[in-house]
C-alpha cells in the first residue's frame, strides 16, 4: 500500500498543486447533489451539516468522479464495476506537475512538436490522464494498455468526448511480444542461447546489445516479466514530450486492499504485477535507456517512498542527465512523482530560479531538547567553512557572515564538504557544471549572512541574507542554501528520510 501521509518532523507539508482546480475550491458535494440527481443518493450530511459521501462505497466514488468530470471538465465518462476509479483532484496534480516540467527551461524543448504529445503507460479503462490532459491543456496522447476491458472502455471514454477524441489514440500493447531486459539478455548471451523464441510461439524483440549496467542486482525477484512497456510499443518514428504512468503498485491483491477507508475499485490486472511498482518502473527506466531522446521527459508515479530512493539511484546508473521528484498528497495518502531525462539540460535554468531572491529561509522543526540554536549555528559554520570559505561566527547575535569565492561555492555544491544524499549531489553536479563555465569569467566573491532564530521551543528559523544581489556568484546563493537546508534537516530533524528535489511546489 502506498504510504499513509504522516506529518514528518522538519518536513514541509506538500500542498495540492496551486493550479489544481480544487486547490482553493474542493468539490462541493451539496452543490453537485443538487445539480445531478444521480449523485444525490450518495450524499449524506454530518452532524455539523457538512455534505459527505461514503468513500468505502465504490458506486459513490465512481459517481463522484463522473459528475466532477462532467461538471468541471465537460467530459462524459464511465467505467464498469470494479475497474480502478480515479480521484480527479489527485490525477490533476500529476498533470500539472508535468505541465511545470514542460514549462521549465531545465530540459529545453527540441522535439519541434507543434502540440504537446504525451504517452500514458497503462491508461486503464478510465483513460483519465489523456482525458484531463487533452481537455484541460490541449495535449495529444497515446494511451497504452494490455487488457481487453481497458482498451474497450478507454476507447468508449474517448469516443464519448468528440471535442477531444481527435487528440487521443488508444494503443493495445502486443502481449505476445516478450522483451528481455538487460540482465536477461546478458544471461542468455552467456548461455549461448541463439534463439529467444520459446516453444509457445512467443515473439521476441531484441533490445540490442545488453547495456553494461545492471539495474537489478539487489533483488532478482523485482524483475518485470510482463508485456512490453515502451520498447515494442512506441513506433520507430515517434517522439514524445513526456510519458507518464500510474503503475500497478502492488505485488499482491492483499497488499492492494489495505486501505479500508476508501473503495476505488481496481482489478488484479490494474493493481498488481510481479515485483510490484519497483519492477514495473525499473522496466520503464530500462526502456528509457534504450530509446533515450525519444522522450523529453520520462515520468512515473511511485507509491512508496523507499522505492523512490532505489529508483533514483537506478536512474543515475543509466546515465540520465536530470532527476526530479515531487510529493503528491491527497487526504491521508502520499505518492511521489519521479521524472528524468537524457537530454542535455539548459544552463539558463540555473539563473532563472536562483538569482531572484536576496532573503531565503527555512524552518527546522521538531528539534530535540539537546539541540540548541547554537548547535545549529556551529553546524552551519562547519558545513560552509569546510569548503575553505571565510566564516565569522557571532555567538551573541547568532549570525555567521560568510565570504566564499567561486571555488568555495563549487566545492560546497559538489557535495565535497559533507556526505549527503546522492540524488542531491548528482543534481548539484549537473547544475553547477554549467555554472562553472559561466563563472570562470567572473571574479567577485559571494557574501551572505546566516542567522538562526528560535521561534518556539523545538523550532528554529534559519535565514540567509545575500549582501550583494548583483554579484556574478549570486546565482549560487540559493543552491548553497538549499544544500544547507538538506544537511541541517538530515542532521537535526531525524524523521526526514529523503531529499525531495521537487521543482513544482513552493517550499518557502
Ligand atoms: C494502476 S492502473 C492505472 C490506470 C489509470 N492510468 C489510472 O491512473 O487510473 C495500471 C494500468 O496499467 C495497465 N498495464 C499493466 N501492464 C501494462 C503494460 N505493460 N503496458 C501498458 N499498460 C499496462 C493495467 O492494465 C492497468 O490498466
Amino acid at each position: 500500500m502506498p504510504s499513509k501521509k504522516k506529518r514528518k518532523r522538519g518536513g514541509e507539508r506538500p500542498v495540492i498543486h496551486p493550479r489544481n482546480k480544487y486547490s482553493e475550491n474542493p468539490p462541493d458535494f451539496g452543490l453537485l447533489a443538487s445539480l445531478y440527481p444521480s449523485f444525490e443518493p450518495y450524499v449524506f450530511y454530518s452532524h455539523g451539516g457538512r455534505p459527505r459521501i461514503d468513500w468505502t462505497d465504490f458506486n459513490a466514488t465512481r459517481e463522484l468522479t463522473r459528475v466532477l468530470l462532467l461538471h468541471d471538465h465537460g467530459l462524459n465518462w464511465w467505467i464498469p464495476d470494479g475497474q480502478l476509479c480515479p480521484t480527479v483532484p489527485n490525477r490533476l496534480n500529476y498533470i500539472h506537475w508535468i505541465e511545470d516540467l514542460l514549462a521549465s527551461d531545465l530540459i529545453p524543448c527540441t522535439l519541434g512538436n507543434s502540440v504537446v504529445k504525451g504517452f500514458d503507460i497503462g491508461t486503464g479503462a478510465n483513460c483519465i490522464y489523456p482525458l484531463l490532459g487533452a481537455s484541460l491543456l490541449g495535449w495529444t496522447f497515446v494511451g497504452s494498455d494490455v487488457t481487453d476491458v481497458a482498451i474497450e472502455w478507454a476507447n468508449r471514454n474517448v469516443d464519448g468526448n468528440p471535442h477531444v477524441s481527435e487528440l487521443i489514440e488508444i494503443r493495445r500493447v502486443d502481449t505476445e511480444i516478450k522483451i528481455f531486459d538487460a540482465e536477461e539478455l546478458q544471461n542468455r548471451q552467456k548461455d549461448n542461447i541463439n534463439s529467444y523464441v520459446d516453444s509457445s510461439n512467443i515473439k521476441s524483440v531484441d533490445m540490442g546489445p545488453a547495456p553494461s549496467f545492471s539495474l537489478r542486482s539487489h533483488s532478482a525477484k523485482k524483475s518485470y516479466h510482463g508485456p512490453p512497456v515502451l520498447v515494442g510499443v512506441i513506433k520507430d518514428w515517434e517522439s514524445f514530450d513526456f510519458c507518464m504512468c500510474n503503475p500497478p503498485f502492488f505485488e499482491t491483491m492483499e497488499e492492494a486492499g489495505l486501505n479500508p477507508k476508501t473503495s476505488c475499485g481496481g482489478t488484479p490486472e490494474e493493481m498488481v504485477c510481479l515485483g510490484g511498482e519497483e519492477a514495473f518502473i525499473t522496466r520503464i527506466i530500462e526502456d528509457s535507456a534504450q530509446v533515450k531522446h525519444t522522450f523529453r521527459w520520462y515520468t512515473s508515479m511511485v507509491g512508496r517512498k523507499s522505492n523512490l530512493n532505489i529508483l533514483t539511484s537506478k536512474l543515475w546508473n543509466v546515465g540520465v542527465t536530470v532527476v526530479k521528484t515531487t510529493e503528491f498528497v491527497q487526504g491521508h495518502t502520499s505518492r511521489w512523482g519521479l521524472a528524468w531525462s537524457f537530454m542535455p539540460p539548459s544552463r539558463k535554468m540555473l539563473f532563472s530560479h536562483v538569482t531572484e531572491k536576496k532573503n531565503l529561509s527555512f524552518m527546522l522543526e521538531g528539534l530535540q531538547r539537546q539541540h540548541s540554536a547554537f548547535h545549529v549555528l556551529q553546524s552551519v559554520e562547519s558545513f560552509l567553512c569546510s569548503s575553505g570559505a571565510s566564516c565569522k561566527l557571532n555567538a551573541a547575535t547568532f549570525n555567521i557572515d560568510i565570504t566564499a569565492s567561486q571555488n568555495h561555492c563549487n566545492t560546497i555544491l559538489k557535495g565535497e564538504t559533507q556526505n549527503k544524499n546522492e540524488a542531491v549531489r548528482c543534481k548539484n553536479e549537473l547544475e553547477i557544471s554549467s555554472t562553472l563555465n559561466y563563472n570562470n569569467c567572473q571574479s567577485d566573491d559571494l557574501r551572505f549572512r546566516i542567522s538562526v532564530f528560535q521561534q518556539i521551543p523545538g523550532t528554529l528559523l534559519v535565514r540567509a541574507t545575500l549582501h550583494q544581489k548583483e554579484s556574478s556568484s549570486s546565482g549560487l546563493f540559493s543552491l548553497i542554501f538549499e544544500q544547507l537546508e538538506e544537511v541541517l534537516k538530515n542532521k537535526f530533524c531525524t524523521d526526514r528520510v529523503l531529499a525531495d528535489g521537487s521543482c513544482s511546489y513552493p517550499r518557502r
